[in-house]
């Protein structure tokens, strides 16, 4: 760029409306603009006037603030890597499988059969757990589980239809999914749905970069788990980050931490998100945080008032007042440019709006200058496969 017009400083560019080269007015610019998105900006010049080289001085200005808007893409142009961050069984997984099923083009067709099976253990596992939460001492739920420990037959159908006329009785407002799923989930032919695979919890160990194919060029999302002991192999990852995405769970607020009941898990997870937002890493990084879980929330604040955990809270079980609390509680540790989402995961319809402004946002712009992306699809099924560690831990 800079040897283009070598001779002319920025100073001679003054408000007067007049007519620059672009490659002028890209020069006046450069002083303030690191290589990458120089070049980049030539690029998005041409595009976005037609490639006509002609520009007033006031279309500088609009230009100029443009760049600057997409100067933190330029790391993703660099390393698109997205890295999803955030402490465990918030939804980061969770997140991953949506994105899959968002960007493939038969999102029915995602999983081969082979595939959907893998995950029928691990969702018989995660209904024993739920029942174990619901009431582990009772009979019923009991032989239930022995029921289910022996995978399905006929007594346990049987068992299952009295567990489901009970419901109206649990004194849990939050009806678990595979409980509420448990007459199809038994029948012999059972293959997990998309839905239910979204449902499955399975505790993310190691570092799991996924290609994904955007409109034809490459992205790699990775997934971290995020409990104690996995977080200390996030930072391998953080030099080639591109962008983040915090998933923190709002439900958190009234749970401790798996590794260690004394932690609060909503105290811990901005604690962590502090930590992220200001690692030297990322100043240039662009970070969205996802307020997950919105649905347990609304539930739970009905019967767990939030400020017995946080005492200056004064909204009550009104949602909207205490999402705002729990917003600006993460924002305050925020830096200025973060863009927050309040999501449910679970929600493909909600959480579609979400990937496809965080596409519009920051991966669009960026696709013309990525590598062509991977003809086969991502191989998060087969990762999850190998992991079949299971959480038994409280939502
Ligand atoms: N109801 C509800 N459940 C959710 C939501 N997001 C995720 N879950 C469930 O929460 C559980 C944990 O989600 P994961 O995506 O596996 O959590 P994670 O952050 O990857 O956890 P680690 O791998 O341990 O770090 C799964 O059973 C999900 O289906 C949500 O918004 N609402
Ligand atoms: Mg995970």
């Amino acid at each position: 760029m800079t040897d283009l017009y070598p001779d002319i400083p920025s100073s001679t560019i003054d408000r007067r409306v007049y007519s620059f080269p672009a490659q002028l007015v890209l020069h006046a610019l450069s002083e303030k603009l690191d290589p990458v998105v120089d070049s980049l900006s030539v690029a998005r010049l041409h595009s976005i006037f037609d490639k006509r080289f002609h520009l007033s001085i006031d279309t500088l200005f609009s230009i100029r603030s443009t760049i600057s808007r997409h100067n933190s893409q330029a790391m993703f142009y660099q390393k698109p890597n997205i890295l999803l961050l955030g402490p465990g069984e918030t939804g980061k997984t969770t997140l991953l499988k949506q994105i899959f099923h968002a960007f493939s083009d038969s999102p029915e067709q995602f999983y081969t059969d082979r595939e959907r099976a893998q995950y029928v253990i691990p969702i018989f596992h995660n209904t024993v757990s739920a029942l174990e939460r619901l009431d582990a001492t009772n009979d019923v739920w009991g032989a239930l589980k022995t029921t289910l420990e022996n995978l399905r037959n006929s007594r346990a159908l049987a068992i299952s239809s009295r567990l489901i006329s009970s419901y109206s009785e649990s004194p849990l407002e939050y009806v678990d999914y595979f409980l509420d799923a448990l007459p199809r989930i038994l029948a012999k032919d059972y293959l997990p749905s998309n839905q239910d695979i979204v449902q499955c919890n399975i505790r993310t160990t190691g570092i799991h970069p996924n290609f994904i194919n955007l409109r034809g060029s490459a992205v790699s999302v990775v997934d971290f788990g995020g409990q104690f002991s996995e977080r200390r192999k996030w930072v391998n990852w953080f030099p080639k980050a591109g962008m983040i995405i915090y998933v923190a769970s709002l439900s958190d607020y009234d749970e401790t931490c798996a590794e260690d009941s004394s932690t609060n898990r909503m105290y811990d997870s901005m604690e962590l998100f502090d930590s992220v937002v200001h690692s030297e890493w990322f100043t240039d990084v662009p970070i969205v945080l996802l307020l997950n879980k919105t649905d347990v929330f609304a539930q739970k604040l009905r019967r767990t008032p939030l400020k017995q955990y946080f005492h200056d809270y004064t909204g009550g079980d009104n949602y909207d007042a205490g999402s705002t609390y729990i917003i600006n509680k993460f924002l305050s540790r925020a830096r200025p440019d973060t863009q927050v989402y309040l999501t449910s995961a679970v929600d493909e319809e909600r959480i579609l709006e979400t990937i496809n402004d965080i596409y519009d946002k920051y991966l669009e712009p960026a696709l013309p200058y990525l590598a062509p992306g991977p003809s086969s699809k991502p191989n998060i099924p087969i990762q999850v496969q190998v992991q079949v560690s299971v959480s038994t831990t409280q939502h």
